[in-house]
C-alpha cells in the first residue's frame, strides 16, 4: 500500500547510443545527456490530474497530459500490473530533458525507463533492476538501449528463448501495453494488463577504455526508430552475417583495451545490417563513415551510426573538433545542418530520494 506522506525524488536517465556499428539489437553504449524527472507527491493536495512541466528538449511537441505522455504511460502500466489503478493523489513532475528526438540518442529509451522507474516509486513497489528491465523490454522491445540506459556503460544484452506461454506474453501489442488511457467513462479499468514474463532481457557490462570518449554529430532532423527499422529486410546473407559477428566480437573486447588500437577498431565498427539499408533515409552517412578515418584524423578510432540514426558516434581520444567539423561539411554538401557535442561515457540511471 503506497504511503500518505508528502515524498519528493528525482530519477536521472542518460541518453544511449545502440549498435556502435555492427552490434545492431545487441549493444549499447550509456552517454552524458540526461532526462531528469523531479517528482512531488503531496497526498493532502485537492483532487487534481498529475500535473506535468517539461523543459529542455521536445518541450514544443510533447504531451502534457499523463494519460498521452510516454513516462508517464509506461509508469501507470507498472502501476497496473501491481494492481494499482492510477496516479496517486497530489502528483506533479518536472522533466527537463537534455537528449534530442527522434537522433539515434535513444529519447524513446530514456523516457520508458524513467517510465519503469516512476511506476516503481510511485507505488513503492521495490522491484529488482531485472524487474525493472522486464517492464522496459515490454514496451521497447529491442534491449540495446534499455539496457544500457538503466544500467550504464558499455553494455551487450539478449533476450532470453521464451517458452511458448511466455512469447505469446511479451508479444502482445503495445497498444494492450500501453493502451488509450483513461479509458472512456463507464469502461472497465481492468487491472489486467499484459505482464513481462520474469527475466526476458540478460546483460553484461564490458570494460571501457578511459581515453575513449564519443563525438555526436547530430543532423538536424528527426528520423522515428520505427521508420529507420521499416527499411531493414527480413533475412540477411550468411556472408553479410559472419561479417557483423567478426568484428562485434573483436570490437567489444578492444574498446576496453589501454591505449585503444583505431587500425583494429575503425574496421570492427563497420556494419552491413543496418547502416548500408539505412544511408536512403541519412543522405551523407556513407561519406562521413568512409571519408573521416584514423589515417585523415589522428585521434579517432571508428565511426558508425548512432542507434537508428541519423547521428553519427565518433569514437576517439583526441582530434575531436576536426572531426565534427569535417563531418558538419559533409552534412552541408548534402543540404543538411548538425549540432555536435563531445560526449562522455555515463552511469546508470540513479533514483534519489530528497525528503
Ligand atoms: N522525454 C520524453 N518524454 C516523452 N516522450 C518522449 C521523450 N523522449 C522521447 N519521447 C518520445 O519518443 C519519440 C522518439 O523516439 P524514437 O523515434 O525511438 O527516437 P530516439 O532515437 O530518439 O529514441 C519522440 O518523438 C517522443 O514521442
Ligand atoms: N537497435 C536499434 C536501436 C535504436 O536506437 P534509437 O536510439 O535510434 O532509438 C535500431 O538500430 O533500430
Amino acid at each position: 500500500m503506497s504511503s500518505t506522506r508528502p515524498r519528493s525524488f528525482t530519477i536521472r536517465v542518460p541518453a544511449t547510443s545502440a549498435n556502435i556499428g555492427p552490434g545492431f539489437d545487441v549493444v549499447g553504449l550509456s552517454l552524458s545527456l540526461h532526462l531528469t524527472l523531479t517528482v512531488q507527491i503531496d497526498p493532502a493536495a485537492p483532487v487534481a490530474p498529475p500535473a506535468i512541466t517539461y523543459s529542455g528538449e521536445g518541450a514544443d511537441e510533447v504531451p502534457l497530459d499523463a494519460y498521452k505522455n510516454l513516462t508517464t504511460r509506461v509508469a501507470l502500466y507498472v502501476l497496473r500490473c501491481h494492481a494499482i489503478r492510477t496516479f496517486p493523489q497530489g502528483l506533479s513532475i518536472h522533466a527537463a530533458n537534455e537528449i534530442p528526438f527522434g537522433r539515434g540518442l535513444g529519447s524513446s529509451g530514456a523516457a520508458v525507463v524513467a517510465g519503469v522507474l516512476l511506476g516503481n516509486e510511485l507505488g513503492e513497489l521495490g522491484l529488482s533492476k531485472e524487474r525493472l528491465l522486464d517492464f522496459a523490454l515490454m514496451v521497447e522491445r529491442h534491449p540495446d538501449n534499455v539496457t544500457a540506459a538503466l544500467v550504464g556503460g558499455f553494455v551487450g544484452s539478449y533476450l532470453r528463448e521464451l517458452d511458448a506461454a511466455a512469447t505469446e506474453a511479451a508479444s502482445v501489442p503495445l497498444s494492450e501495453v500501453l493502451p488509450e488511457y483513461p479509458p472512456d467513462a463507464g469502461e472497465d479499468w481492468g487491472l489486467n494488463p499484459p505482464q513481462p514474463p520474469l527475466g526476458i532481457g540478460h546483460y553484461v557490462r564490458f570494460g571501457w577504455s578511459e581515453s575513449i570518449k564519443a563525438v555526436a554529430i547530430i543532423p538536424k532532423f528527426e528520423l522515428s526508430t520505427a521508420k529507420a527499422r521499416g527499411v531493414l529486410p527480413a533475412s540477411y546473407s550468411r556472408k553479410d552475417l559472419v561479417f557483423n559477428l567478426q568484428r562485434l566480437a573483436v570490437l567489444t573486447t578492444a574498446l576496453g583495451q589501454t591505449p585503444p588500437d583505431p587500425e583494429l577498431i575503425y574496421e570492427a565498427m563497420k556494419d552491413r545490417v543496418h547502416q548500408p539499408y539505412r544511408k536512403a533515409l541519412i543522405p551523407g552517412l556513407p561519406e562521413v563513415t568512409s571519408q573521416i578515418t584514423p589515417a585523415s584524423h589522428p585521434g579517432l578510432l571508428g565511426i558508425c551510426l548512432s542507434g537508428a540514426g541519423p547521428t553519427i558516434l565518433a569514437l576517439a581520444i583526441g582530434g575531436y573538433e576536426a572531426i565534427a567539423e569535417d563531418a558538419r561539411k559533409i552534412f552541408k554538401e548534402q543540404g543538411i545542418d548538425v549540432d555536435w557535442k563531445l560526449l562522455e561515457i555515463a552511469g546508470g540511471s540513479a533514483v534519489e530520494t530528497r525528503s
